[in-house]
């Protein structure tokens, strides 16, 4: 049963075994509502694996999961149809242009009527694409692809973002344009919970955790983490949290 003013994620023992490899380790985290929650870890460590199952797409092995009040296996289905996800790789169809792509969407969400109109709009304007509706997706430059991603993702007014990677391979002011996007939205109570390398974004985060071989070593504020490990960096903080790890393939040190 959905219960008003859970936090907007929570999860406990959150597990996901591969066969014999084990991608998500009792993860346990809480991410409040209209927060901005920066997810961090190595290649491999199990960012995206976590992301799906909060997602609703992939079962867990055990553990268990509420995301906006919803169970993660039982209610997948009212999860997928809440929450706005968007994948480092995008999912737009270049040959149509930048307006079918969002009627494409719409449709997909079941989105039909005059506020569907207005809110393709409002997307196309907070996306800097007024002008450029009849141009081809597969034309535009990479820090445009990704805020029509977001205005895909953004079409049924979601209360939950999900942004796997989002910025992997965009520009700096691109980055910089998008990262306030991002935070305008959190302001309006939208809760974004993003996986990002860059420790630039993380810095902006409200909470960050940090996942290494598919178990969350620490969670907080940058403020708090920093402080914790006695650093003046983000960067330091995981590199002196990886180094203090036992390296399960046994050479002393995760990949970057
Ligand atoms: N469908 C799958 N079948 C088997 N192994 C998988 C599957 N999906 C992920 N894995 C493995 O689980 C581990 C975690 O992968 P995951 O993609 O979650 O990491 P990540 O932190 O998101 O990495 P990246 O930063 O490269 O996106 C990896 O070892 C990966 O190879």
């Amino acid at each position: 049963m959905k219960e008003i003013d859970e936090p907007a994620i929570t999860c406990t023992d959150l597990t996901k075994q591969f066969g014999s490899r084990i991608a998500v380790d009792r993860v346990s985290l809480t991410i409040p509502r209209g927060a901005i929650y920066g997810f961090l870890g190595p290649n491999g460590s199990g960012k995206s694996t976590t992301i799906r199952m909060l997602c609703g797409v992939l079962t867990p092995t055990s553990g268990t999961g509420r995301v906006l009040g919803y169970d993660i296996v039982r209610d997948a289905e009212e999860i997928k149809a809440r929450i706005g996800y968007m994948s480092q790789r995008f999912s737009l169809y270049e040959e149509l242009t930048v307006m079918e792509n969002l009627d494409f969407y719409a449709r997909i969400y079941g989105l039909s009527g005059p506020r569907v109109r207005e809110r393709k709009e409002e997307l196309i304007a907070l996306a800097g694409l007024t002008g450029r509706e009849k141009q081809r997706a597969g034309s535009l430059s990479g820090g445009w692809k990704q805020r029509l991603a977001l205005s895909c993702a953004l079409l049924h007014e979601p209360e939950l973002l999900i942004l796997d990677e989002p910025t992997a391979g965009v520009d700096p002011v691109s980055r910089r344009i998008f990262w306030n996007l991002i935070h305008d939205l959190a302001k309006t109570g939208v809760t974004v919970l993003v996986s990002t390398h860059y420790m630039d974004e993380a810095e902006t985060c409200d909470r960050i955790g940090f996942i290494f071989f598919g178990k969350l070593l620490v969670d907080g504020t940058p403020e708090e983490l920093k402080r914790q490990f006695g650093t003046s960096t983000l960067d330091d903080v995981f590199i002196q949290l990886v180094s203090s790890q036992e390296h399960p393939l046994g050479n002393g040190g995760g990949t970057a």
